[in-house]
């Protein structure tokens, strides 16, 4: 016994020396790499110096040559600065071989190995060592210190597999926290061979990265997975953006991840192009705010907006939730029509005058309530938003008055009847009482106030007669005399845009400024005048349309929100990663409609993803229950790893919220991250109310608000309750079940008919 503990022991220091002197090897490279950038940091700051020293000389060469430099000075400086940490993150051993063909993305695809690389008897020599970080560096002669991991020599790092090699004999995962590397973990995509690097055999460190990463304790932010993306997310990040990539995955495959990699990866493929800006859209701000850190870890912020659904106009933001009826109805494409009825009835309220008086060639004229009602109608038959079509219905009120002035057949000539025609109009026209008229009868509407109106059950009973049914346009009304908008409020107020549209206005004049004609300048300027998230907002805001926009949780959104982001993307590529298992949109067929009415012709590339990466396989099997019942004949994804603790059961004895409380308490103890109380939508303020004092490492969650997060361990309570709250309860309590990446109680209550082992109906064989 003593002597196997011993053998053990020198087995296991034997292992640490290994491991010690491959943290030394990978120290070395990255002290190298961090001398190099130093140079270029020095070499950078010198160029930005003297570059501000030339621009005071004035010559025309000398300011152009300033600004060239300045620009690329500036990019440099800023990207050094932000990657600064914990950049270099992975390696590749290859075998000899070419360096083969490159796939339709670009990036090298399975490159074989050269004969003769592999000797018969299984044993062969590394020829080539990679690096693969943030950004990529390269050293005085121009050999690669670092390889950016966009960049395609770096797409052997994340597609090699021990099914398909290609040349990689080991994949190192390095782990470093600023200049100090703390460790590797490597995975060996061919094991039958006995490879050797400079003469001795390579050794192999660890059980892989992915494990690792995935075990780590969540925090309330995401983290980037840039070191661990697996073959088939590559695919999907890396995938040509000629059009649609359209991504179907269950709970944790990594679609919200691949989704942010892949707005990094497109812009690293093609800044120009994407100036014109990444538009990510997500379900909630819960979402956003857990997110919206990875695009600086991956040293992209600046062109790229994440924005939640209910944040996407300008002025108005979702604070409230609509009942499942009233959403349903707010979301339906038949709210379409309500909208164009109210946005043109509007004209109607704040009692517009009902005749007009005019005086022209010294004559009075007035237009009568009915003729003024046949010019509106003549004038709401055009096409154009309604509040572009004022010109037209001011001209019609011109040709009206002018009718009725008798002076049309005053002239044969063409000539000279025209000309009197238009003193005619400027007469009438530079009447105040003329443009008062106008702007009273015709008022420019905006799209809050139309909004507003449609609160009023009885305008809003007319605008969707034979639309919605009383009951419904009760319920609509009312929820919209609430103080504040919903997230479907937002989607009307969008299409009330569109509907009303903007009059154009005299547009304020630039400052110029000698370095906007530079190109790309945009790169340079957070360096210089405001942080990449001020420049990313501002960008938001002045942005209506998107080179590029990427739709997470996508099978959430409403035919009404498929019109609104569909608007930001007319000339747009885009990636659309969703779960139909997960959708909490009663009616999935209408809202697909939708979305191909949004995506319209455009060639779609689809994948799918099927590795759970997020749950254990004993929560996912638990899940896959419900996932049977909501979507019958759907496959779970497969879980990637097993923890061995079960689901835990517990029945409420006396007080809902101190069963919660306490179970909560117990998971604190138990987990290092956080933990999140799912309960039904209506008890989301008792439930905050359940954990006060616990801490800010456990969160109460509305069933809704839980959509695409996740915590190291989850309470979810009473998932009958869940079920029941909407038409999609289901797949609603489905997404619930599918946040926790190590442990999940479920707490039920009478309604939820739990068993004598305390498992709820709906979670029972
Ligand atoms: N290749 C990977 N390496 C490390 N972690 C990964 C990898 N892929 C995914 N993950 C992790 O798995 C978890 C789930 O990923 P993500 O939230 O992107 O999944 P999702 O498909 O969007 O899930 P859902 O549909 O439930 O919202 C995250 O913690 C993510 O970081």
């Amino acid at each position: 016994m003593a002597a196997q503990a011993q053998q053990e022991t020198a087995v296991e220091s034997v292992h640490d020396s290994v491991r010690d002197r491959e943290i030394r090897v990978e120290q070395e490279h990255l002290d190298r790499v961090y001398r190099r950038l130093e140079e270029k940091i020095h070499e950078a700051e010198f160029l930005m110096r003297d570059a501000a020293r030339r621009g005071q000389v004035g010559t025309p060469g000398a300011l152009a040559e300033r600004d060239a430099q300045v620009f690329r000075a500036g990019v440099h400086l800023n990207r050094l600065n932000n990657e600064f940490e914990d950049f270099l993150f992975g390696r590749i051993d290859l075998l000899s071989g070419k360096d083969g063909k490159k796939g339709p993305d670009g990036a090298y695809t399975a490159v074989e190995p050269a004969e003769g690389a592999v000797r018969p008897d299984n044993t062969a020599d590394i020829a080539e060592t990679l690096h693969i970080g943030r950004i990529g560096v390269l050293d005085e002669d121009y050999a690669p210190l670092v390889i950016d991991w966009r960049a395609p020599a770096a797409a052997p790092f994340y597609r090699s597999t021990p099914v398909d090699p290609g040349r990689v004999v080991r994949r190192r995962v390095i782990r470093s926290k600023g200049r100090r590397v703390l460790g590797v973990e490597d995975d060996l995509m061919r094991p039958e061979l006995t490879a050797s690097l400079d003469g001795r055999e390579l050794p192999v460190i660890g059980d892989g990265a992915l494990m690792a990463a995935l075990g780590q304790a969540r925090t309330h932010t995401m983290r980037d997975i840039v070191a661990s993306i697996q073959a088939e997310q590559d695919l999907v990040i890396r995938a040509p953006a000629a059009s649609v990539t359209y991504v179907e995955g269950g709970p944790g495959t990594g679609k919200t991840a691949v989704a942010l990699h892949r707005a990094a990866y497109l812009l690293y493929q093609d800044r120009r192009r994407y100036a014109g800006g990444i538009l990510i859209v997500s379900p909630t701000p819960l979402l956003v705010a857990y997110t919206e850190g990875v695009l600086p870890s991956l040293g992209e912020e600046g062109q790229v907006a994440i924005r939640a659904i209910g944040s996407l106009v300008e002025g108005a933001e979702a604070t409230l939730y609509d009942s499942p009826s009233v959403a349903r109805a707010k979301g339906s494409s038949r709210m379409l029509k309500v909208v164009r009825k109210a946005a043109r009835g509007a004209l109607e309220l704040n009692d517009p005058p009902a005749r007009l008086r005019v005086v022209a060639f010294g004559r009075r004229l007035e237009l009568g309530a009915e003729e003024l009602a046949e010019v509106r109608r003549t004038a709401l038959g055009g096409t154009a938003p309604v509040n572009l079509l004022r010109p037209r219905a001011r001209k019609l009120l011109l040709d009206a008055l002018w009718e009725r002035s008798g002076a049309a057949g005053r002239h044969a000539d063409p000539e000279l009847a025209a000309e009197l025609r238009s003193s005619f109009d400027e007469d009438v026209a530079s009447e105040d009482d003329f443009a008062a008229f106008l702007d009273a009868w015709w008022p420019e509407l905006t799209p809050a106030a139309v909004l507003d109106a449609m609160a009023d059950e009885k305008h809003l009973g007319r605008w969707a007669r034979r639309v919605l049914n009383p009951g419904e346009v009760r319920r609509v009304a009312r929820s919209l005399q609430r103080d504040g908008r919903s997230v479907h409020d937002i989607a009307l107020l969008d299409e009330l845009q569109a509907v009303l549209g903007v009059p154009a206005r005299p547009r304020r004049k630039r400052e110029l400024d000698p370095l906007d004609q530079l190109t790309g300048l945009e790169e340079l300027m957070p360096v210089r005048e405001e942080s990449q998230r001020e420049r990313a907002e501002r960008l938001a805001r002045e942005r209506v349309e998107y080179a590029h926009v990427i739709v997470d949780e996508a099978q959430d959104l409403t035919p009404m929100q498929w019109r609104m982001v569909g608007r930001r993307g007319r000339h747009a590529t885009w990636t659309v990663v969703g779960d139909p298992a997960q959708s909490s949109w009663s009616d999935p067929d209408e809202a697909a409609q939708a979305r191909d009415e949004a995506l319209g012709t455009r060639p779609r590339r689809r994948f799918e993803l099927t590795v759970n990466y997020r749950n254990p396989a004993e929560i996912a099997e638990l899940a896959s229950k419900v996932l049977a019942l909501a979507m019958p004949g759907s496959r779970s994804p497969r879980a990637v790893r097993s923890t061995g603790v079960r689901p835990r059961f517990a029945v409420v004895r006396d007080a809902l919220g101190e069963t919660v409380r306490a179970e909560a308490a117990r998971l604190l103890e138990q987990v290092d991250g956080t933990v999140g109380v799912v309960v039904a939508m209506r008890r989301r303020e008792e439930a905050r109310r359940w954990l006060d004092g616990l801490g800010d490492r456990v969160v109460a969650l509305g069933s809704l608000e839980a959509k695409g997060l996740e915590y190291d361990a989850t309470v979810v309570v009473s998932p009958a309750e869940i079920a029941d709250e909407s038409p999609a309860g289901l797949r609603v309590l489905y997404v619930a079940l599918t946040r926790a990446t190590q442990q999940l109680t479920v707490v039920s209550q009478e309604r939820d008919e739990p068993d004598a082992a305390g498992v709820p109906d709906l979670l029972r064989d």
